[in-house]
């Protein structure tokens, strides 16, 4: 079978409003959250994304009821408990299968997982999940391909995490929530994604304190309803639009962004010389921006590097990647977190990108360069990068083609069709 591709023909300005989409990485654990539960949740925003397709996919076959209320809609009922572990190769697609983990716990005591799939961008540890399942009183056997848990019942603990993990800190979320007794969490994450999460668990009747903080406070409850709960914006896709919109020198208006998500984005780009302003919950990129890199104190390369929210998201260091190649100056993009998400800066370099790649860690960038397209194909390596090169492609002199964009559809919706609407030469054939 033909994998489909996108057909790009560089070199065009956009302009309009464009809405992002709910955030695919609070949709996931939401999805697995609704397991917590005998009643109706109702799930608003929800991205038609290939991940939340196959999370979806996985509920049904645990037994819930789906209902899909529109596009972007679901009512989800678990009445039953389920009897039967998460099917292994639906489970084997996805980076957020291990979150059912939690939810089956507690709701049946036992549950049996693959180790998962999500995108290859460097080694993916799932230690802290376990860590904090293992205080909570499950056992886990790990086995080369699968992690098998049990546990009589979960018991309140005092957790402090190795790592800010993200999914880490969601799991120990959704194990404690029903678990007897009090849970801290210390070095928990607090990116949007995991505050949604809170926050609908909490209209749900669980005891979540600290939400936003690195210090989550819970008192187990007996037993969670069901609510209706909307899911706030991808801020990554909001990062995406603001940088396809400066390279592509237009002037675009981000709907609904929500502006306080992006502080930190602000300072990042900022240090390219890009800037926006805010207007209510929306974001206006203002077009023909000059891009000139702001050196540190005393004329020194600045850096833009990653680190756990409220610092710079790394979902958005391969995006500042393309924008810095067409920033006069010089800067350093340091990806302290993933250690082969900057691999596809091969690809830039191959476009016309002054790129010096150090290590798996490191990119220096001088700019700016006229990028050319790539007729012969760009692979599409994960959902960031795939974005990127969409972007580098919208930016470039001439047609490229990029391929394996099942990985953007893996996290952007149509992006095509909403991007063609901006007036983009996009066409997927
Ligand atoms: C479904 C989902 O939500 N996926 C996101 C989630 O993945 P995920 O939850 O898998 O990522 P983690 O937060 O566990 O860790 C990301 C990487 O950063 C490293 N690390 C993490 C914390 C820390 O304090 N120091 C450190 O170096 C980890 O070792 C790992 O290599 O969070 C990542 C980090 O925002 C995002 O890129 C993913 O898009
Ligand atoms: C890394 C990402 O996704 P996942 O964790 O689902 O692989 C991402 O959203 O950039």
């Amino acid at each position: 079978m033909l994998m489909e591709r996108f057909v790009i023909e560089g070199g065009h300005r956009l302009s309009g409003t464009i809405s992002p989409s709910g955030n695919k990485n609070a949709a996931l654990p939401l999805l697995a959250a609704t397991l917590l539960t005998s009643e109706r949740v109702v799930l608003r925003n929800l991205p038609d994304i290939g991940d939340v397709r196959i999370k979806l996919a996985l509920l049904e076959q645990l037994g819930v009821l789906v209902e899909r209320l529109d596009a972007h809609t679901c009512a989800l009922t678990t009445a039953a408990t389920p009897t039967v572990d998460p099917d292994v190769a639906l489970a084997r697609r996805i980076r957020t299968s291990p979150l059912l983990a939690g939810p089956l716990l507690a709701r049946r005591g036992s549950v049996t997982l693959p180790r998962p799939g999500g995108d290859v961008i460097g080694r993916r540890r799932l230690d802290t999940h376990f860590h904090a399942l293992t205080a909570l009183g499950a056992s886990v056997e790990v086995t080369p391909t699968s992690y098998i848990l049990s546990a009589d019942r979960l018991r309140g603990a005092d957790i402090f995490l190795d790592e800010m993990s993200v999914t880490g800190t969601e799991q120990a979320v959704m194990a404690a929530v029903l678990a007897e007794g009090h849970t801290t969490i210390g070095n928990a994450a607090s990116e949007p994604h995991v505050q949604d999460l809170c926050r609908c668990l909490n209209q749900m009747g669980a005891r979540i304190n600290g939400i936003g903080t690195n210090l989550l406070e819970i008192e187990g409850v007996t037993h969670l309803s069901g609510t209706d709960f909307s899911i706030g914006p991808d801020f990554m896709e909001v990062g995406s639009l603001i940088g396809l919109a400066v390279v592509t020198r237009s002037e675009l208006r981000i709907s609904g962004a929500r502006p306080r998500d992006h502080r930190m984005s602000r300072i990042a780009f900022g240090r390219l010389g890009v800037t926006w302003r805010d207007e209510g919950e929306d974001i206006v990129v203002p077009g023909d921006q000059e891009l000139i890199v702001n050196h540190d104190l005393h004329g020194a390369i600045p850096k833009i590097d990653s680190a756990p929210w409220p610092g710079f998201n790394p979902d958005l260091i391969s995006t500042a990647l393309v924008v810095a190649t067409q920033a006069r100056g010089t800067v350093l993009i340091h990806e302290k977190m993933f250690e082969s998400r900057l691999f596809f800066a091969d690809r830039l370099i191959g476009m016309g990108a002054k790129i010096v790649l150090c290590d798996p860690h490191r990119a220096v960038v001088v700019g700016p360069s006229q990028l050319y397209g790539e007729p012969e194909g760009l692979p599409s390596p994960d959902i960031r990068a795939g974005m990127a090169l969409l972007t580098a492609a919208l930016c470039a002199k001439g047609k490229s083609v990029i391929y394996n964009i099942g990985q953007i559809d893996r996290g952007y919706e149509r992006i095509d069709e909403r991007l063609a609407a901006l007036g983009a030469k996009i066409e997927r054939v």
